[in-house]
C-alpha cells in the first residue's frame, strides 16, 4: 500500500479531463487513499471538485501539458477524454510515466482513422464500409461510392459533434460544413461510414487486468444526433451474438494493450455484429453501472490500473440511466425536480455540476435500478423528464 495524500509516500494519480466521467474516477481513486490531481481546459470542472488539486490548461498543447506532468510527477496519468496531445503521452511514456492504458491506445483511439484502419485493415474487424475525405470534391466521391444514406463524422470528435447523415448526394455540402464546424482540432478530415441499420447497438464494457480479460454484462443504449440518451443493462443477447462481440472486444483491447477498462462500441445487425468505435476509458453509456454492477465501470477502472485484482464482475439487479442536457446558454441556472424524480423507486440521480451550460450539454443522469430492464428504462426516463435546466435570462 501507500503512504497519505501530501506525504512523499503517497501514490498519485493525474486524471486529463475532469468531466462527470472523471469524477466518478477521482471518487473511486479516493476511497483506496491515492492522491489525486485533476486536469481540464476549463476551471471547476466536476472533477475537480472531488480531486485533491487541479489545474487548468489546454491539454491540446503539448508544452503545456509535458511542463505540468513533469511538474506533478504522478505515478499513473489517467486520459479521461480524447482531446489530448497525445504526442506529448508517447514522450512522457518513453520518460518512464505510466499512460492508461498506453500511450499509443490514446493516440490511436483520439483519431477515427486511426482505430479504424487498425480494427478493419490490420485485424480485420468486421466494420462498417467507410471512406476517407479531405475536400468537399473527396467527400462527393466517397458518397458516390458508398452510396446514401451515409454517416459523414470529423476523423477528430466525440459525443456525436459535427457528425451527419447524408441521406441524398445534395446533402454533402451541409455534412461537409457540419463537421467543420464540429471538428475538435482544426484540419478537415472527415470519415464517411456507409449507414448501418442496426437492430440494436451496445458497449462492451472490456476490463485487463493483471488477472487478465473479463466482460461486463452487454450495456444497450439508444442515441440521438450522436449522443447517448438512454443505457441499460443487462441488452438481451443470443449467444452466438455475444461471443462474437466478445470476440471482437478481446481481439481490439488485446492489440490495444496496458491496464484498464476500455469501452468497446458495437452493432448489433441481422449480418452480425460489426465494431464501431472503442474508448479506452470508462464510458458515457457506462454509466449506468453505478446502478447495476457490485463494482462500477470507475471502481474497475481504478483497481485495475492501480495493479489490483479484478476476477469476476456481478450483475446485482437490471438497470437503466438517461440524460439530462441542457436548452440554453450561461453560467446563471438550476437544475430543479430532484425532489420528484428522486421520490421515484429504486431512482439515484448523478448532478455532475458543470459551471456553465449549453445547448446539448449533459449535466446530470437518473440512475433506476428494478426488476426487468423494461420498466427500469421506463423509470429512468420518467426521473429524467421530471429534471429541467433552468437558465436565468438577465445574468447571461
Ligand atoms: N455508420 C453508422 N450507421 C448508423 N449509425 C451510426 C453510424 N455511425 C454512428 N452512428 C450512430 O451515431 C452514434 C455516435 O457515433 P460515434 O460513436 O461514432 O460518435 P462519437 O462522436 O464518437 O460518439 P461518442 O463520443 O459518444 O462515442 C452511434 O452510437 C450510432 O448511434
Ligand atoms: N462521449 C464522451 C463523454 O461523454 N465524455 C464525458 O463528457 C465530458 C465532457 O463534457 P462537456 O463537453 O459537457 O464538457 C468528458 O470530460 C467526459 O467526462
Ligand atoms: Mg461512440
Amino acid at each position: 500500500m501507500w503512504g497519505a495524500p501530501f506525504s512523499a509516500q503517497s501514490r498519485k494519480l493525474l486524471l486529463l479531463g475532469s468531466g462527470e466521467l472523471g469524477k466518478e474516477v477521482i471518487i473511486e481513486a479516493q476511497r483506496l487513499g491515492v492522491e489525486t490531481v485533476a486536469v481540464d481546459r476549463y476551471n471547476n470542472a466536476p472533477a475537480m471538485g472531488v480531486a485533491h488539486r487541479s489545474h487548468v490548461i489546454d491539454m491540446l498543447d503539448a508544452e503545456s501539458l509535458k511542463a505540468l506532468i513533469r511538474l506533478e510527477k504522478p505515478d499513473v496519468i489517467v486520459p479521461e477524454i480524447e482531446a489530448i496531445a497525445t504526442q506529448a503521452l508517447v514522450e512522457l511514456e518513453q520518460e518512464g510515466f505510466l499512460v492508461i492504458p498506453t500511450a499509443r491506445a490514446t493516440r490511436l483511439t483520439m483519431d477515427r482513422e486511426g482505430i479504424r484502419r487498425l480494427a478493419a485493415e490490420e485485424l480485420g474487424l468486421p466494420t462498417a464500409e467507410y471512406r476517407f475525405a479531405d475536400s468537399l470534391e473527396e467527400l462527393h466521391q466517397a458518397i458516390t461510392e458508398l452510396g446514401t444514406p451515409c454517416v459523414v463524422k470529423p476523423i477528430m470528435s466525440s459525443s456525436g459533434k459535427g457528425q451527419s447523415v447524408c441521406r441524398k448526394p445534395e446533402d454533402a455540402e451541409d455534412c461537409w460544413n457540419t463537421a467543420l464546424e464540429g471538428a475538435r482540432a482544426k484540419g478537415t478530415r472527415v470519415i464517411v461510414e456507409a449507414f448501418v441499420t442496426f437492430e440494436s447497438e451496445v458497449t462492451l464494457l472490456t476490463v485487463r487486468s493483471v488477472d487478465g480479460t473479463v466482460f461486463c454484462p452487454p450495456i444497450g443504449h439508444i442515441q440521438k444526433d450522436g449522443d447517448y440518451v438512454e443505457s441499460w443493462q443487462p441488452h438481451q443477447m443470443n449467444p452466438g451474438q455475444l461471443d462474437e462481440a466478445q470476440f471482437i472486444a478481446r481481439t481490439i483491447t488485446d492489440e490495444l494493450g496496458g491496464l484498464g477498462i476500455f469501452g468497446v462500441e458495437l452493432f448489433l445487425t441481422n449480418r452480425g455484429v460489426l465494431f464501431s468505435e472503442v474508448s479506452p476509458r470508462p464510458h458515457d453509456t457506462g454509466m449506468v453501472t453505478m446502478a447495476t454492477q457490485d463494482l462500477s465501470q470507475f471502481a474497475l477502472h481504478v483497481r485495475s490500473i492501480l495493479g489490483f485484482p479484478v476476477q469476476t464482475v456481478n450483475l446485482l439487479t437490471p438497470g437503466a440511466s438517461a440524460t439530462l442536457k441542457a436548452v440554453g446558454n450561461g453560467q446563471a441556472f438550476a437544475v430543479t425536480g430532484l425532489k420528484e424524480a428522486l421520490a421515484l423507486p429504486r431512482t439515484q440521480v448523478r448532478v455532475f455540476g458543470k459551471p456553465e451550460v449549453r445547448p446539448g450539454r449533459r449535466m446530470a443522469i437518473t440512475l433506476s435500478a428494478a426488476e426487468n430492464v423494461e420498466n427500469a428504462r421506463t423509470t429512468a426516463k420518467k426521473a429524467a423528464s421530471m429534471l429541467k435546466v433552468e437558465v436565468y435570462e438577465d445574468e447571461q
